[in-house]
């Protein structure tokens, strides 16, 4: 393409990126961050994630679709299972893979693991993104890069850029961003500008709620909680300047003595849940929400395959 100076113009491109890395390396909130909007829900425990979550990065030269997967890890469960085919399913399809590793955490077998599985995938171009580089310090820095080198050396393949970020600070996120366009084929935009993802709102409403209902819980807890959006429907006889939006979500737990904790002495942690949720899911969706919000036990559904089909696994 020529513009009217006689030089060549850039051409648009697009496509899609997916980040895989050990739990807890950061993907999440790398994608935030290059999406510039709360699309993933991050926490600081691992396997937050169960979604391949797209966000949408609007650039003037390309868009990229950033597909986000759960941490791989050894499956102890059927849930377990479950995750891992998402994220092998979502490797095969993508233009480029994004291997995170945390700067400040020395490569071990869940890295391993995941390179020998990246390894397998031949012809897609694999960038290695060394994630919260504000941890440490310039030598920790270097020393880590050369690890990662190694590590592709180890599995019989070639980076095909190394690049540092930080998506707290958010250096070189827009580097990261650059790179991978340079991988995607010439094309137009995939998704309508402005659009940051194609998750459905019940989709990230829910998992707003979850992410609440995560905040302070410990032990297997977290890995049993699902949250399930029943309905989202407009109050009626509200005047036309005062919309309120009813969501009726329900959360649920496999024992009944879990229930209790989500819920509380006298319902207080459910309420405080239920506040954080909702400011969230305002601004989520710009408009004021009374959230109904139950608790419920599904026993044991992260190894009954029928409860995982309803709670949309
Ligand atoms: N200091 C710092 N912390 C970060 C950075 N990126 C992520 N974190 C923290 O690392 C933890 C894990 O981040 P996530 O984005 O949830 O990690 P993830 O890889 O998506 O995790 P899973 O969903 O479990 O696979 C959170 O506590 C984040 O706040 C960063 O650039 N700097």
């Amino acid at each position: 393409m020529s513009d009217e100076s006689g030089e060549t113009a850039a051409q648009f491109r697009s496509g899609f990126v997916c980040f895989v890395g050990r739990p807890n390396a950061g993907k999440s909130t790398l994608m935030n961050a290059m999406v510039g909007d709360k699309v993933a829900i991050t926490s600081s425990r691992p396997q937050t994630t169960r979604h391949a979550i797209r966000g949408i990065v609007h650039r003037d030269d390309g868009q990229l679709v950033v597909v986000d997967t759960p941490g791989l890890h050894r499956p102890r469960t059927l849930l377990g299972q479950r995750l891992n085919d998402v994220v092998r399913t979502t490797w095969a399809e993508v233009d480029v893979i994004g291997m995170c590793i945390p700067a400040d955490e020395d490569i071990g077998p869940g890295d391993r693991l995941i390179a020998g599985e990246i390894a397998e995938i031949a012809r897609t171009p694999k960038i290695a993104v060394v994630t919260k580089t504000d941890l440490v310090d310039d030598g920790r820095l270097a020393q880590q890069l050369a690890a990662v080198g190694e590590l592709a050396t180890e599995y019989g393949f070639d980076w095909a850029d190394v690049v540092p970020v930080s998506a707290t600070t958010g250096a070189r996120v827009d580097l990261l961003a650059e790179l991978a366009l340079g991988h995607f084929p010439e094309g137009p935009p995939l998704y309508p500008e402005g659009d940051l993802t194609d998750e459905p709102e019940e989709k990230l409403v829910a998992e707003l709620v979850r992410e609440a209902a995560l905040e302070g819980v410990r032990d297997e807890l977290p890995h049993s909680i699902a949250v399930v959006v029943e309905e989202m429907i407009p109050r009626e006889d509200r005047p036309e300047d005062q919309p309120l939006l009813d969501v009726h979500v329900n959360l649920f737990v496999e024992r009944e003595s879990q229930k209790g904790i989500v819920i509380g002495r006298g319902g207080t942690r459910l309420r405080s849940v239920g506040a954080q949720a909702r400011t969230h899911i305002e601004r989520l969706l710009g408009t004021p929400i009374y959230l109904d919000l139950h608790v419920k036990v599904a026993k044991d559904w992260q190894r009954d395959a029928k409860k995982l089909g309803r709670l949309g696994f």
